[in-house]
């Protein structure tokens, strides 16, 4: 049920989608001519993706400020030799290859260790198929090394199990092929981010449709275009569960029900935690009564990225939480599974973990230094379970792993509460 909310509350400024970013930046680049980005996120991983498309040759100006980025693309592949540094950003070695791949030359991409252990296999046996000569450390991870002379484009099966980027990265890249590319896309995980590729080519101009689990992409050339990118849902899902675990009320306004990010769904979490929840044409604003409701069990696979902020807070309810289908989320800037459940079980609470769940049951959290991982998330999940116990409890033992999304989220929680002592962000 949607009910209108009447306490007076606070407004979040939630930085620019990062997913929504570094596609437009992509799809950009494959157009020809000037397209525009207004408000898109700067952070660690949409810079390192933006300056990996200027390494590849592709003209990027931003403003001063940067609050808008010029991309102007040639309609085709990169061409030339280039070394691609993706840094930590999953969807710059997953999205950029396919890309390249298009055009001629040789392209290698490499990222971090934390990169550098994340699988890349099934993008790399796609594209060997599409025709190209393609070189991975071991067949499976980074760096990835691209001899690029076209994609011949075609039938594919390709193994979705572990992300969704690969197929983002293919039928992104699919207008550059010689023929129309279709995909079948077996045992697909994070499925909105699917469709959040599809409606950003068709904005784009490319012709994509879907049948019988079959993803088809002409040839049809992407045109120049003009986006205003919405703020990122998975960062506002620390907002909203702050105000759950607060009793307050807190508005991201941008962000409704036609929002394009399947993450603007973690507000029915806090709905079923007993939050009041109001998704309006182009705000969304939830109101907690600073009690949480537990004895619910919850497929989170689909928005796995706000599996932690609900795992995080859950030890305030009133009854165990269970989240199940979140498998891969182990494969992500940590094993996120068994992060939040070592930092939860450090913290003295009672958890128990699965290959793909996780349970965890109320509790009060004693003073933790939480082991962040160099991950943004665990870092941000924790901060709120933090503001809902006694100052100094919870620290980071990262807190400017933040910047991969959210460099000013200290700030900015600050503003929203001022009692929060933020702690040091730059790193
Ligand atoms: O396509 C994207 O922009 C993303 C897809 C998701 O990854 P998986 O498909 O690996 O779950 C998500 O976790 C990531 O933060 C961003
Ligand atoms: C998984 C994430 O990032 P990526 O896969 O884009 O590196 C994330 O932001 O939570």
């Amino acid at each position: 049920m949607t009910r209108t909310t009447t306490s007076p509350g606070r407004t979040a400024r939630i930085p620019g989608s990062k997913s929504i970013t570094n596609r437009a930046a992509l799809l950009a680049a494959a157009a020809q001519g000037t397209s525009r980005l207004r408000a898109p996120l700067v952070s660690d991983d949409t810079l390192a993706f933006r300056t990996a498309l200027t390494g590849l040759g592709v003209p990027v100006r931003a403003t001063d400020d940067d609050t808008s980025w010029e991309i102007t693309g040639g309609g085709r592949g990169p061409t030339g030799d280039a070394d691609v540094w993706c840094n930590d950003a999953g969807t710059a070695a997953r999205f950029l290859p396919p890309f390249a791949a298009t055009g001629t030359g040789r392209f290698t991409f490499d990222g971090s260790p934390q990169l550098r252990a994340r699988p890349l296999r099934p993008l790399a046996d796609a594209l060997t198929r599409l025709g190209a000569d393609v070189r991975t450390e071991s067949g499976a991870s980074l760096p990835l090394t691209v001899r690029a002379s076209g994609l011949d484009g075609g039938r594919i099966e390709l193994d979705s199990s572990l992300s969704s980027q690969y197929l983002t990265g293919l039928l992104m890249a699919a207008p550059l092929m010689r023929t129309p590319l279709e995909v079948g896309a077996r045992d697909l995980v994070s499925r909105p981010y699917i469709d959040m590729t599809i409606a950003l080519m068709r904005r784009f101009g490319a012709e994509v449709s879907e049948s019988d689990g079959t993803l088809r992409v002409g040839t049809r050339p992407y045109r120049a275009t003009d986006l205003h990118i919405e703020p990122d849902a998975s960062t506002a899902s620390y907002v909203f569960a702050a105000a759950a675990v607060t009793g307050t009320t807190i508005t991201v306004p941008g962000l409704g029900r036609d929002s394009l990010q399947g993450d603007l769904r973690f507000v029915e979490a806090l709905r079923k935690a007993g939050a009041d929840v109001e998704i309006g044409a182009d705000a969304t604003t939830v109101t907690g009564t600073g009690r949480l409701r537990g004895g619910f069990d919850l497929d989170m696979g689909e928005i796995s990225d706000t599996f932690m902020t609900l795992a995080a807070i859950a030890p305030l309810a009133d009854a165990p939480v269970t989240i199940r289908g979140i498998g891969h989320a182990r494969l992500k800037e940590s094993d996120r599974i068994a992060a939040v459940a070592k930092n939860l079980v450090a913290a003295g609470i009672r958890v128990e973990e699965g290959r793909d769940r996780i349970t965890v049951h109320p509790g009060v959290p004693a003073p933790t230094r939480i082991a962040c991982h160099r991950d943004h998330r665990i870092a941000m999940a924790f901060t709120v379970l933090g503001l809902a116990a006694a100052p100094g409890t919870i620290t980071l033992d990262d807190p400017a792993c933040v910047g991969k999304t959210f460099p000013g989220f200290h700030t900015e929680l600050r503003r929203l509460f001022p009692a929060y002592e933020p702690q040091e962000e730059h790193r």
